[in-house]
């Protein structure tokens, strides 16, 4: 299972297709190849009928037209026979027969439904181009048919999320109205679907959607003018008693101003102001290594306060290869930890997968480490396991903080996550920023940088100012390794300070 949630799971499932595909067009060439055979005989058998016809009693004195029909009738027809079993036996293609390939399961569909969603929702992207194939004006893919859309909304609809079934059910109905030449009836149970959704969408209140729903189902199918026994308005409104029901909706935080915000930052719709840009530089920096007088760090600056800072190319395309080939084998969807405590879940929330790879595993993981420690000054004696991710196309972390709020998350004596490292493991192509909401905004992955920052005050308090998110993949597939840095041994890299500085951060601590 999980395979919407990363590239490699996709490509396994291009795999799986490709065998049925290969595996079906063996079979047709081959039944296309005694078709054809077949229809020659037929032809010269009609040949003789035609002659026959033009004079019966002639054709049939002829001692070879009399021995051809009994041996055409006696041999000829029950070996025709035996080849069109034969060919309806080799056309057997049976899909539960591939018992060792991989199928995505009704979650996978799901998921990669709501990606579609999320990105269509989060990009503000037209509907009408999504299902063409067109993201933000570059055509990439085929168009989605009016089934394709139906079967998303219907989705949608069962996921409870009610906005956008709307906007994908009148898509669908607006391709089917457009389709040329007029669709030929489509099978029953997709009428059924189509009626079922649109009486609960009647149900609920959405009179219109419904309407044009059932319209289309009556042009398609007349008869089933039967099945319009949708009532009337008052009169199902009325009735309806777990209207409450219908219009749950989905999770609270989605539909706060904080996350239209984040949204508009992984657009690029908000940046830091004038004032705070001007104080931000690029320079070399020389960390505390004496070569990199020689070969300085390339330091951009985003923040000042809270400090976030990217490092340019600390890792070149070769070693950014060998790294994401160790991960791969390793890799598992991501999980996070529930506010309600207990097990750590898979979640809509977080959609990529991950592999934990000690330092250990190869000399350049190692160096890494070393690398961050050097650059940041940071001691690197507590830092977790390096995490590498990847989120394929949809695959986000909506905005959370690094540091631990339940101290029973990390070791005593390790101390909370005073900072973050994330090397940027591949470019993308479109979305897939790392946004700061509440500092406005957002760095593009570029492959070979280190973004870093602070999640804790000087005090050790947490930073709120530093909620981050990965923003949804648009477009390309998104490679990133973590590197998290404990408190503990940082008394002289980054000495504590005994002012509460962590007031200036306690109003972003916004729990919705
Ligand atoms: O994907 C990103 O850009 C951010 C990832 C992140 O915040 C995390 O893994 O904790
Ligand atoms: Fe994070």
């Amino acid at each position: 299972s999980d395979y919407f949630s990363s590239i490699t799971g996709l490509e396994q499932l291009l795999h799986t297709e490709q065998i049925l595909l290969s595996d079906l067009s063996s079979q047709l060439d081959a039944a296309k190849t005694v078709l054809l055979q077949l229809e020659r005989e037929l032809s010269a058998i009609k040949l003789e009928h035609a002659l026959a016809a033009k004079g019966l009693e002639n054709y049939l004195t002829n001692p070879v037209n009399v021995y051809r029909l009994m041996k055409r009738l006696h041999t000829d027809w029950p070996h025709v026979d035996s080849r069109v079993q034969q060919m309806s036996a080799q056309l057997r293609f049976n899909i539960s027969q591939h018992y060792g390939l991989s199928f995505p399961s009704q979650e996978d569909v799901d998921g990669a439904a709501l990606a579609l969603v999320r990105l269509q929702s989060t990009y503000k992207l037209d509907v009408a181009q999504v299902a063409a194939g067109i993201l933000n004006g570059i055509k990439y893919g085929t168009d989605m048919s009016w089934q394709d859309c139906f079967v998303l909304g219907q989705q949608l609809f069962e996921m409870e999320d009610y906005n956008n079934t709307k906007v994908w059910l009148r898509e669908s109905m607006e391709r089917l109205r457009r389709h040329q030449p007029r669709p030929s009836t489509p099978e029953p149970a997709l009428l059924n679907s189509m009626e079922t959704v649109a009486q609960s969408l009647f149900r609920m209140g959405d009179f219109d959607t419904a309407y044009e729903l059932s319209q289309r189902v009556l042009e398609l199918d007349p008869s089933r003018i039967r099945n319009w026994h949708l009532g009337d308005k008052a009169a199902n409104l009325a009735h309806d008693g777990d209207e409450g029901a219908h219009s749950r909706q989905a999770a609270g935080y989605r539909l706060t101003q904080e996350f239209a915000h984040y949204e508009k930052v992984c657009r690029g719709e908000v940046g830091p102001s004038a004032a705070q840009q001007r104080r931000l530089r690029c320079r070399y920096a020389r960390g505390r290594h004496a070569y990199r007088l020689l070969a300085p760090l390339k330091l951009e600056e985003h923040s000042l306060d809270p400090l976030v800072v990217s490092y340019h190319d600390m890792l070149s395309p070769q070693q950014i290869g060998e790294l994401r080939a160790m991960a791969v084998p390793h890799m598992q969807r991501s999980t996070v930890n529930p506010l309600s405590g207990g097990q750590r879940m898979k979640s809509a929330f977080r959609v990529s997968k991950n592999a934990w790879l000690p330092y250990s595993t190869h000399p350049m993981m190692g160096r890494m480490l070393r690398d961050v420690g050097d650059a940041t000054g940071l001691d690197m004696t507590y830092c977790e396991q390096l995490q590498v991710a990847n989120y394929g196309v949809g695959g986000h972390y909506e905005p959370h903080w690094d540091f631990f709020r339940d101290s029973r998350h990390y070791p005593a004596a390790e101390g909370n996550r005073i900072a973050t490292a994330i090397f940027y493991l591949s470019d993308v192509e479109q979305g897939g920023a790392t946004a700061f909401p509440f500092l406005n905004f957002a760095v593009r992955p570029q492959l070979g940088n280190i973004l870093f920052w602070y999640n804790l005050h000087r005090s050790s308090d947490e930073d709120y100012r530093t909620k981050h998110a990965g923003c949804p993949v648009l477009k390309g597939s998104k490679w990133i390794a973590n590197i998290w840095i404990h408190e503990a041994t940082q008394t002289f890299a980054r000495p504590c300070d005994v002012f509460r500085d962590n007031e200036v951060s306690m109003g972003y601590d916004i729990i919705k």
